[in-house]
Parts: structure tokens; sequence; C-alpha cells
């Protein structure tokens, strides 16, 4: 049974029931078998940044200067916010997860260039943030000049510039918000108390469902979170899309597949499902997490007199006029 990334095929229904078969289902010791595999194969790649962009581990001085109080306040969250996940918990089901790949891998919904994208989301009010006022746009050039002023990676400026951009599947194929934006969690097994508003899962079909009910579900420990299905939304869809037409470094893919994972990268649970590589990756996405959600509270950013210098960096990793395949 090979460990690869099952998710990331278009036969998904296929794969998730050889996956339960071959690996849930099955016992331990070839589980043991698998992770020593994986642990060798990683260690040659754990990967793709250079050393000298080691850096962005390094503790900013941006995150340290944040009160930290004013954000992520979910009990004080207006009806807005808790309506947005009661609906979001209910409806991301293991069904739900499998079929919305399949439609993902199915066609290209719009060919437009990075720009012409955040220009696109702009008129999103996301409806799961209660922690900024400002246009789609405004919160992608915050989160990038933040990590431009600490003397980050171009590529990781670039993916502050991004990490959002997967949200132009509202107007897409999505069903609603609750498929596009907030906190994401594995489907296909136990939903974790750290999630936030964890009550609301009760209304999940998936809430009692013999296997998606217990700790591991379909999955192995150690499986690695590239087997892992994330529940669906702007994170997963741009991860793949970047993953294809750019050279962003995996630290930077981690970090836009991974950026709302929050029970993960903050709440510390589901560590049971990682492999050696995400180790690594978990340390990038915490690097990046403070420019994503401090970066909320600074000045407006004049988006005509950044343009220049950010299309020159999504030149460098993506093509300024390259029509990406959304
Ligand atoms: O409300 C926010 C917003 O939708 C972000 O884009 C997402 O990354 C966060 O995890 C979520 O809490
Ligand atoms: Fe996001
Ligand atoms: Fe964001």
């Amino acid at each position: 049974m090979a460990p690869g990334a099952i998710f990331e095929t278009p036969n998904i229904a296929e794969d998730i029931t050889n996956h339960r078969d071959g690996l849930a289902l099955e016992a331990t010791s070839d589980a043991i078998d698998d992770v020593n595999v994986l642990k060798a194969a990683l260690k040659a790649k754990n990967g793709t940044a250079t050393s000298e962009e080691k850096d962005i581990y390094a503790q900013s001085t941006f995150d340290a200067e944040k009160d930290k109080t004013q954000f992520r306040q979910y009990e004080e969250a207006c009806d807005r916010v808790k309506n947005f996940y009661r609906e979001q918990h209910e409806k991301q089901t293991v069904a739900y997860n499998l079929q919305a790949r399949n439609a993902f891998h199915a066609k290209t919904r719009a060919e437009l260039t990075i720009w012409q994208a955040m220009e696109k989301l702009n008129t999103l009010i996301d409806e799961s943030d209660p922690d900024t006022s400002l246009s789609q746009i405004e919160h992608l050039l915050q989160s990038a000049e933040a990590i431009r002023r600490d003397g980050k990676p171009r590529w990781m400026q670039l993916t502050g510039l991004i990490h959002d951009l997967g949200k132009l599947l509202f107007f897409f194929d999505a069903q609603g918000q609750w498929d596009v934006v907030g906190d994401t969690f594995p489907v296909g097994c136990a939903f974790s108390p750290k999630i936030i508003y964890p009550d609301t899962f009760q209304q999940n079909p998936d809430f009692d469902n013999v296997v998606y009910s217990t700790e591991h579900g379909i999955y192995t420990p150690g499986c690695g979170l590239d087997n892992v299905m994330l529940s669906w939304g702007h994170d997963e869809y741009l991860y793949h899309i970047m993953k294809e037409q750019s050279t962003i470094p995996d630290e930077g893919l981690a970090m836009i597949r991974y950026h709302s994972f929050y029970p993960w990268h903050t709440g510390n649970v589901y560590r049971w499902m990682m492999n050696e590589k995400d180790v690594k990756m978990l340390e990038a996405v915490r690097a990046f997490n403070p420019y994503d959600l401090y970066s909320k509270s600074d000045d407006v950013p004049k988006v005509e007199d950044l343009k220049e210098y950010y299309l020159d960096i999504i030149d460098e990793f993506i093509g300024r006029d390259k029509k990406i395949r959304w």
C-alpha cells in the first residue's frame, strides 16, 4: 500500500475506498513500516526553500508587538459569523468533500492573471471573519507588506499577497461561503473540540458515522497531511492551483494550504496525522500566521503605489501576464 498523495488524484472516490481498506482497517505494523519508509524518503526533501531563507522561522518583531486579545474572539462574534460556522459545520461532510474535489479536477473555471484575480476578489465580504472590515485586496496587501517589512524572502511576500485568492471559488462553483472561507478541519475522522463552535458538528451527518466518528477515522497515524482531506475551501483550492502553476517552494505552498487550519497550527490537535515533512511545514505555517492575522489592524495600503513592486515578485514565481487556470 503506497502512501501516495491520494487526494491529489482525480480518482478520489476509488482512492478513498482503497485507503480505507488498505490503511485504516488494516493493522498498525504496516502503518509503522509506512511511516519509516516515508521518514527515509523525506530526509532527502523536507521542503524547497533554500537554506539562506530559513530566517522565515525567526520570531518577528511584528508578532511580538501585537495585542493578540483583540483577534479571533468568537464567543463575542456577531450572528453573521456564528451562522456562517453553524452552516459550514453541518455541511462539510466526506461525501461533499469527495464531490468538490472531483468537480475541481474536472474543468477550468476561468483564466485570469494574479492581478486580475485580486481585483475580481475584491467584491467579496468574508462572512466568517470577525476581525476585518477591509476589502480582500487590502487584506492581501497588508499581509504581504508586513512580511516585507520584516525582511522575509520574496516568495513569502508573494505567499502573503496571494494566500486568500482561493476565495475566488465563491464566484465559480461554490454553494455559498461555507465551502470557501473560514477555518478548516479534517473530514473523515472525529471533529476536535478545539475547532471553534464544536457543538455545531452534532448536526453534521458524519458526526455519528461508525468510521468517521472515531479518532483516526479513515486515516492511519503518521499518514501525512498530504493524505488527509481538509474541509474544502479557499486554502485547498489555491494550493492545488499554485502547486501546478507556480514555482513557490513547499514552505509557501504549506502556508497556503494550512493557513486556516487553526486547530492544527494553533490548537495543537491532529498531530497524530503528521509525518516528518509536516513537522517542517508546521513551522513554516506558524511563521506565516501572524502576518495573516495581526496585519488586519495595520494602516490601509495604497494599492496603486504597491502594484509595480508586487508585479515584479509575481513575475519571478508565476508570471505577471500569465493567465492562471482557475
Ligand atoms: O475568517 C477567516 C478567513 O476566512 C480567512 O481567510 C481564513 O484563512 C481564516 O482561517 C478564517 O478564520
Ligand atoms: Fe484565508
Ligand atoms: Fe488571510
